[in-house]
């Protein structure tokens, strides 16, 4: 097989919302369709990614470096030895002259490439990404359903607690059992709007995480983890500079509770040094990385052999992004769970439009590769790059 073309593109996601280190006016993504020369029912069988959300679009990198390597290698550089689309030989490909180190939005760019390739393999393979993933990386078995967790609870203008607790009761109506705010913009605020969402959960902490974006120096991330502490949250979640990792540590010795990071590093490299240095606590706290933002899952798996070798189970992590491409995953590597976006970053933020959540959890469906085509207005914007 060959992938005969690439179709790449830049569609906002912007909102009015902001979390505790930006708003989210300007934001963008990545997206991208490759098209195959497998023909099933006389239409080629087409690959599609994006680039999760938080980071902007990578279209230069795209553009300038990665899919023109990839669209110049001979059709044999991207296959494995039965013949089959090989994502990790063509990661090789697409990150030919490419010094290590510096990650920035290159990873980006390799990341959404990743993700058309993997559901590309996945459609001529005829089956769902998971089961693709659990073939050809992992024991041949998948999670039948994935623990889900409702992010949300963002600053937004004009909103009140009474709206945030109607956000957070419409998650829980949704089938969700967890769910995630902001915090990190004002303590005295902060406390008041979690209880506000601690009524709505009946009292329960440990049903509600909290999202500080990376706003902390250590002095606010002890303060906050002095006032919160009592809640028994489910997770307390980049506190500060992602890749402060001596900050990470500290807290790790004075929050008793979980922590949560790792949604800003990119590699194996920036992971590892998580691992080694940040003090994170294999028995409770939880890793974040974006398999979509950190060069894909040919990374992602060896950030997860990384972990292993670590002492970390799988199932200490929970992807940033609430895609389907990380749900696939999940399921597949027997990660704890997945994010979800019930209500942002529309089109490309959530599952599938049939998708149902229930026990706080989400059913994989049927859908040959990824499954964006199970999501109406987003595989329209899909579709529209190679039309
Ligand atoms: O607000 C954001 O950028 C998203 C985020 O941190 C998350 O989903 O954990
Ligand atoms: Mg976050």
């Amino acid at each position: 097989m060959r992938i005969v073309s690439a179709h790449e593109g830049t569609i906002p996601i912007s909102s009015s919302m902001s979390n505790a280190f930006i708003d989210f006016s300007q934001m963008d993504c990545s997206v991208l369709a490759l098209v195959s020369d497998v023909v099933v029912d006389g239409k080629p069988l087409v690959g599609y990614g994006f680039n999760s959300n938080g980071r902007y679009s990578a279209g230069e990198i795209l553009r300038r470096r990665i899919l023109p390597r990839l669209m110049a290698a001979p059709a044999d550089d991207l296959l494995d030895e039965a013949g089959g689309l090989s994502p990790s030989a063509a990661w090789d490909v697409m990150m030919r002259n490419e010094k290590p180190g510096g990650h920035g939005e290159r990873s980006v760019a390799v990341g959404v490439v990743d993700m058309a390739l993997h559901d590309l393999a996945a459609k001529v393979a005829g089956v769902p990404l998971h089961r693709w993933i659990a073939e050809h990386y992992g024991d041949g078995t998948s999670d039948e359903s994935v623990f889900v967790y409702a992010a949300g609870g963002y600053y937004a203008p004009g909103k009140t607690h009474a709206d945030l607790q109607a956000e957070m009761r419409g998650f829980l109506d949704a089938g969700y059992e967890v769910v995630k705010m902001k915090i990190g913009n004002d303590l005295v605020d902060d406390l008041r709007r979690i209880e506000a969402v601690l009524e709505v959960l009946g009292g329960d902490g440990s049903r509600l995480a909290v999202d500080v974006n990376g706003r902390f120096d250590l002095d606010a991330a002890l303060l906050y983890a002095r006032e919160i502490e009592q809640y028994g949250l489910f997770w307390y979640e980049e506190v500060g500079d992602p890749l402060d990792f001596h900050l990470n540590a500290t807290l790790a010795e004075h929050y008793r509770g979980p922590i949560a990071t790792g949604e800003n590093l990119f590699s194996l490299q920036d992971a590892r040094n998580l691992v080694r240095y940040a003090g994170l606590r294999p028995d409770r706290d939880w890793i974040q990385v974006d398999p979509a933002l950190g060069y894909g899952l040919v990374e992602y798996r060896r950030i997860q052999d990384m972990l292993a070798q670590h002492g970390w189970s799988s199932r200490r992590c929970i992807p940033h992004g609430g895609h389907q491409f990380s749900l696939h995953i999940a399921a597949a590597l027997k990660l704890g769970g997945n994010e979800s976006y019930p209500g942002e970053f529309q089109p490309t933020g959530g599952f599938a439009d049939d998708a149902v959540v229930e026990g706080g959890r989400v059913r994989l469906d049927d859908r040959p590769g990824i499954g964006f085509e199970g999501k109406a207005a987003f595989i329209e914007v899909l579709r529209a790059l190679h039309a």
